[in-house]
């Protein structure tokens, strides 16, 4: 059975109709890259399946139970963490406030996080305000992974970045795939990235999965016709 699993979701904002049938599953343990050109419907998916938008038709399933009808904070507690576009934390808070914020028993606790990412540990006292933004971006995979979620999805979490940050970051993610075989949905820009760390990419277009297959499989061709590299 898959860890998470949507068939043919739309959802909408208001009138505007954002997703037209997005078919998408991860494993336990999988990493898969949530992929399409702007506006494709990545995060309006990603926001499905954390249930900030409603779906009004088709079915999201984790672990084979539909949680189409649960609010937002009960998914996170059903086990779906989530660091969203915009690395969002509480300014006035410290960093390790921030993390203790969200903490649920279980593997993740202060110390593996801040081992995950030692810049945390050395910023513990300052306000997550003043951190640079490569440091906000950990920050905020680290609140999720206080969360002890069953599975993380990462929304362009690189995006903004420096090129040496970003490579911090995408370290600290092969981390978790490496030694902690969490499984990740993963939307970002970087299809070099991604092919380094995913096993299966999907592909939206106008909200719709146009290509799903194994990331090996993800040749030129089609990374031409839908993601326009
Ligand atoms: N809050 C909103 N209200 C109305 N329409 C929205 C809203 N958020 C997204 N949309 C629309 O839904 C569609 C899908 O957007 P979405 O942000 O999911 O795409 P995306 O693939 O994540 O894009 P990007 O790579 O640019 O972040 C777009 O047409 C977008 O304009």
């Amino acid at each position: 059975m898959s860890l998470l699993e949507l068939e043919q979701v739309q959802a909408s904002y208001g009138p505007s109709q954002a997703l037209f049938g997005v078919d998408l599953d991860v494993a336990e343990g999988e990493v898969v890259a949530l992929m399409g050109r702007n506006g494709m419907g990545k995060s309006s998916t990603i926001k499905v399946i954390s249930r900030l938008l409603k779906h009004k038709s088709g079915s999201v399933k984790l672990e084979g139970r539909d949680i189409g009808s649960l609010a937002p904070h009960k998914a996170a507690r059903a086990g779906l963490g989530l660091v969203p576009e915009g690395r969002r934390c509480f300014a006035n808070l410290t960093v390790r406030e921030n993390l203790i914020a969200a903490a649920r028993s279980g593997h993740w606790d202060m110390a593996r996080v801040t081992a995950l990412f030692p810049r945390l540990e050395e910023r513990q006292d300052q306000l997550s305000s003043s951190l640079s933004g490569g440091e906000q971006q950990m920050l905020a995979i680290g609140r999720a992974l206080m969360t002890n979620p069953r599975l993380l999805m990462l929304d362009e979490a690189t995006e903004g970045l420096a090129p040496v940050v970003r490579q911090e970051i995408w370290a600290a993610v092969r981390t978790l795939k490496s030694e902690t075989g969490l499984a990740l949905l993963v939307v970002d820009k970087s299809l070099a990235e991604l092919r380094q760390i995913a096993d299966r990419a999907v592909i939206l277009e106008r909200g719709i999965s146009v290509w799903r297959g194994d990331m090996a499989a993800l040749d030129h061709e089609i990374a031409d016709k839908f993601l326009g590299v």
